[in-house]
């Protein structure tokens, strides 16, 4: 299949789109990005590497790092860690926090916000202390990139700033012993992850060990077993898009993960990992023509899973 080729008429067809949706704004750092930008990488698991547009600016990965940090942590604690964190989809917004009241703060999975501060949270007992949590989680990230991955510090404190939400959140679960350390450290390290900044030839290249059972493709080297790689890649399909999930199944048919910053990966189980960028989002929090643009990819390429 000519790759190159099919992500230049995805570019084309993808225009009308660029304009429409908003960029995220409830963390303020966040609107610092030019509206109609796009970019989309394909890397396979022999390493070809295919692009269209602007696919070396770096951008906020946001919830995309939710998908590390459950790694590290799936490996750390298997099966311990589902009573913390449950494996449902949430049918909710990635902020909400009705359901975890009456679910006694246990969150659904840990694409939210709930489930990616608890794991956060794990990882930081695990770790002992809030640096060196964030260390190992760049470490992680900077392994599989092999590049070096670095936070925006202004992300990071708008959001330090502006987080009234997820540290609803935290409290919350902390009041049903959900959360283990002080609420400061686990939220400033949930924070810290959310700002790392990459291209999405960057992030593509990070998800590869998804689409290979757990090993990573250019090194050989396990990053998680192959059970387990198989639990992430079924918690992205059910859950990596939040209340859009069952949307982003039905039209684009792929394990996929979003964030706030208008990133969304993809993986093609035993062949690729894709990413793609555009900060517009749609209502539920996704990009808009980056859902659009993966929809294209698997109606033209039939490399959907289904
Ligand atoms: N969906 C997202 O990307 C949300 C991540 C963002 N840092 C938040 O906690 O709100």
């Amino acid at each position: 299949m000519n790759y190159q080729k099919i992500l230049e008429d995805i570019q084309e067809q993808i225009q009308p789109e660029l304009i429409k949706g908003n960029v995220a704004d409830y963390i303020p750092a966040l609107k610092n990005v030019k509206e109609n930008d796009f970019a989309m990488s394909i890397r396979l698991l022999d390493g070809q590497t295919f692009n269209v547009g602007c696919f070396d600016k770096k951008f906020s990965i946001q919830s995309i790092s939710k998908v590390f940090t459950y790694s590290m942590a799936l490996k750390i604690y298997s099966k311990e860690l589902y009573s913390r964190v449950w494996y449902e989809p949430s049918g909710n917004p990635f902020n909400s926090l009705v359901q975890l009241e009456y679910e006694k703060g246990i969150p659904r999975n840990p694409f939210i916000n709930a489930g990616a501060i608890v794991t956060t949270d794990s990882l930081v007992t695990h770790f002992k202390d809030k640096n060196i949590a964030i260390k190992q989680i760049n470490d992680f990230i900077n392994n599989l990139s092999k590049d070096n991955i670095l936070i925006d510090e202004d992300i990071y404190m708008s959001e330090l700033k502006t987080g009234h939400r997820n540290r609803a959140l935290a409290n919350l679960m902390k009041s049903f012993s959900n959360i283990k350390n002080p609420i400061n450290n686990t939220l400033e390290t949930y924070f810290k992850h959310c700002s790392f900044m990459m291209n999405t030839q960057q992030l593509a290249t990070t998800m590869l060990f998804l689409a290979n059972h757990g090993t990573d493709p250019l090194t050989k080297e396990e990053i998680i077993t192959s059970s387990k790689a198989k639990r992430i890649n079924s918690l992205m399909l059910t859950c990596g898009h939040y209340d859009a999930s069952g949307d982003f199944a039905f039209h684009v048919g792929l394990p996929g993960k979003s964030g706030v910053g208008g990133g969304i990966v993809a993986i093609v189980p035993k062949k690729m990992a894709i990413c793609v960028y555009s900060p517009r989002l749609n209502s539920k929090g996704n990009s808009l023509a980056g859902t659009k643009a993966l929809e294209l990819f698997t109606t033209i390429t039939g490399l959907s899973i289904f």
